[in-house]
């Protein structure tokens, strides 16, 4: 790799940042873009290779259906959430989910009977949202990785088909940015970074 590429290269991991997902819109990834960003995605460290996670992608009409569902499940759940919670996933289900292109669930499906422990399996799954965040974001798209209510309802998981053995790590919401957006307050490495001695 030429100098050149490495600053341009280490510019974009320095910089990359998500998108609220109030901002995300069409146009998405093409498919043959989004084949790639899922490839990518599953490029992840994963201890003693057990890919212990699953994809599911809804997009076009199928979005429309989940909305559906999604609105019904919301009805007779929402008086478990604060207003706070309840406004934000009101945007999301009536809004969101239609405005952006596409939506990647990422689920850990996680082995309890092997050695491997149970949380490294489900880490490996936040490395796929992470991977799959940054390949988005080099094709020049935006995207956000968010859970709550959508990953973790019992009702919802029944009707997006997660199995017993299964969670939601992060439902990664696709597409391009209505408008640029402030970034946010990054971490101070002198508070979260401590070099050991003895
Ligand atoms: C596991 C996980 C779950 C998240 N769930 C939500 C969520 O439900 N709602 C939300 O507004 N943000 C959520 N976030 C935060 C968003 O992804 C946020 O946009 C992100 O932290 C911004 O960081 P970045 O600009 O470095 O990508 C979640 C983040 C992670 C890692």
């Amino acid at each position: 790799m030429s100098a050149t590429d490495k600053q341009k290269l280490l510019q974009f991991l320095a910089t990359r940042r998500s998108t609220p997902t109030p901002n995300i819109t069409s146009p998405g990834p093409t498919p043959e873009e989004l084949t790639n960003i899922l490839t990518i995605g599953l490029r992840t460290p994963d201890h003693g290779k057990m890919e212990p996670w699953r994809l599911m992608v809804v997009e076009g009409e199928a979005k429309k259906d989940l909305a559906e569902k999604l609105a019904k499940n919301f009805a007779i759940e929402k008086h478990t959430l604060t207003p706070k919670q309840q406004e934000k996933l009101n945007q999301i289900i009536t809004k969101t989910i239609v405005d952006a292109p596409i939506i990647v669930y990422v689920i850990s499906t996680i082995d309890k009977q092997s050695h491997i422990p149970a949380n490294e399996q489900f880490l490996s799954s936040g490395a796929v949202c992470m991977n799959i965040l940054w390949a988005v974001n080099a094709y020049g798209y935006a995207a956000n990785w968010i859970t709550g209510w959508l990953a973790y309802s019992e009702q919802t998981k029944k009707t997006i088909g997660i199995k017993d053995n299964e969670e939601v790590a992060g439902i990664i919401f696709i597409g391009s940015a209505t408008e640029p957006c402030e970034d946010r307050k990054r971490p101070d490495l002198k508070e979260k970074v401590s070099f050991w001695s003895a």
